[in-house]
């Protein structure tokens, strides 16, 4: 042990457990740690402190001692009297928490690099505290649906990477019947699928029924790899999207109307089937149906409660638009706010909070899916044709803080929905904690410090205008990231080279 201290220690994992997580971990296009440029500090052994660590389940201060790229050990207790031999951050009154793991982001390379890409996209998420994320197969073109596509992302992302980042493949018409093709696409290393049950948006990712999933699950169930879904579903007695007559396109009342609530409940009904068989004892025991961005906070949430009351296998996540904006607030014409499902009313988005306080809602994620300014149709104002997705993935960590803080969130919870809970939906056994043995995946946060997003604020995303939260006035400004002990991010600066890693399942 490297620091003899008044404080409490926490012995070292055992070192077989340590090296385990080691050995499991594939990164086929990380360079080695400490490589040339990978850090912004010239050493791969050293300690961060700070007053308030959030770790063991409690926030306090304590001393972390990363090594090699893992947490080797963490000491309790008042740090500054401390004897370490290796050189200590001190990080005083900043929160050290487990880094962010956003399970759904969509970075859209290869074939829709003017779009975002692993180099914007991962320098935004380094930026945001954010160290891992897990690419959707959808807006990049090819979809990634096979092996052969998700060689085509592992090679678009070598040497782009500043975080570290896994992927989802898509679980379409074309692959769902087809046992050997999904196989073979989960051998290659997705993290697990995606599907969705309404149209896309994207031509080469078309939708799926209850019964593809069903029987996608099967094969998930084999690999105890998840299956997201994106649960929108136009319900039998609707012909088209719901709207009669001339109504304005700029209206966001329109555009409202046009994905009502029911829409997410059709989905997830038609899904009850498949998430019985879930179910210990079921067809497809061993596989789990995650929810993606729950907005109705109404009979949809009623459904997932029940569905986890009878031991199905399920989760269900939320992101910060719905959580931060209300349908009143969104701007006629405004299509920076336009996503689906869409943001509605006040007394729904105090529900998602309510929900998320109260467990039923697992974990929250960015679903940053930015486009090309000009499908955003700015000028037009047009919620019907403009391109869905909200931009947002650098501001996740102070946009939940800021609008949570109202709630009494802490920061053990934000940990929960944000790095412990997205780490067990990705399998990722050594990330999601400040923990010895896991990765020193780490952010240093200053929850108190205010800013507004406006032009001075360094934005990396590759379109900073269509961003929803330009211009909001945030609090939880980021200090410094680490991801395997690198330090990626600290003061507005990027380490030189992107060390991030390809995460692959195995
Ligand atoms: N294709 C795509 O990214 N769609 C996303 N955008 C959005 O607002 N909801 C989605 O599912
Ligand atoms: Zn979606
Ligand atoms: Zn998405």
């Amino acid at each position: 042990m490297a620091a003899s201290a008044k404080g409490r220690l926490v012995p070292v994992l055992a070192v077989a457990a340590a090296l385990a997580a080691v050995l499991l971990y594939r990164a086929p296009f990380s360079k080695s740690l400490g490589g040339e440029g990978c850090s912004l500090l010239p050493h791969d052994h050293f300690w961060i402190a700070s007053e308030r660590v959030v770790t063991l389940g409690r926030v306090g201060p304590a001393a972390v001692e990363v090594k090699g790229g893992l947490i080797n050990a963490i000491a309790v207790g008042d740090y500054r009297n401390f004897v370490l031999r290796r050189p200590l951050l001190d990080y005083g009154d900043a929160v050290i928490m487990p880094g962010l793991i956003d399970v759904h982001a969509h970075l859209d390379e290869p074939g829709r690099e003017e779009w975002e890409g692993f180099s914007t996209g991962t320098r935004a998420a380094a930026a945001g505290g954010i160290t891992t994320l897990v690419d959707m197969p959808l807006n990049s073109f090819p979809s990634t649906v096979s092996e052969e596509t998700l060689k085509l992302k592992l090679e678009a992302a070598r040497d782009k990477l500043f975080v570290d980042v896994g992927f989802w493949g898509g679980l379409v018409p074309e692959n769902a019947f087809n046992p050997s093709a999904l196989e073979s696409l989960l051998n290659a290393g997705v993290l697990g699928l995606k599907s969705f049950m309404c149209p896309s948006g994207i031509n080469d990712f078309p939708m799926t029924n209850s019964t593809h999933i069903e029987e996608g699950l099967v094969t998930l169930a084999k690999y105890q790899r998840p299956l997201l879904i994106h649960a929108e579903r136009i319900p039998d007695d609707e012909d088209d999207d719901g709207l009669d007559g001339e109504l304005d396109p700029r209206s966001y009342a329109t555009y409202l109307k046009s994905r009502p609530p029911a829409w997410e409940e059709s989905a997830i009904r038609d899904l009850q089937r498949a998430m019985k068989d879930t179910e210990a004892g079921g067809r497809s025991e061993g596989a789990h149906i995650h929810i993606v961005h729950l907005s109705d906070a109404k009979a949809s949430l009623e459904l997932m409660k029940d569905a986890k009351r009878t031991g199905a296998s399920v989760t269900v996540e939320t992101c910060p638009h719905y959580l931060a904006f209300s349908a009143d607030e969104v701007p006629d014409g405004d299509t920076r706010f336009k996503c689906a499902p869409p943001i509605r009313d006040g007394m729904n988005r105090e529900n998602l909070w309510k929900a998320l306080l109260d467990g039923h809602i697992d974990m929250l994620s960015s679903d940053h899916s930015p486009s090309a300014p000009d499908l955003k149709l700015m000028e037009e104002g047009n919620f019907l044709k403009a391109w869905g997705g909200i931009s947002s993935l650098q501001f996740v960590l102070p946009v939940t803080w800021s609008y949570g803080k109202r709630y009494g969130i802490t920061l053990n919870q934000l940990a929960a929905w944000w790095s412990e809970n997205p780490a067990k939906l990705a399998g990722q056994k050594n990330k999601g904690a400040i923990l010895p043995g896991y990765h020193a995946d780490i952010v240093v946060w200053k929850p108190e410090a205010q800013f507004e997003l406006d032009d001075s604020h360094s934005v990396y995303h590759k379109h900073r205008n269509i961003s929803a939260y330009l211009g909001k006035e945030v609090s939880g400004k980021v200090l410094s990231t680490f991801v395997r002990g690198n330090l990626v991010f600290a003061e507005d600066k990027h380490a030189k080279a992107a060390c991030g890693a390809t995460i692959l399942a195995k």
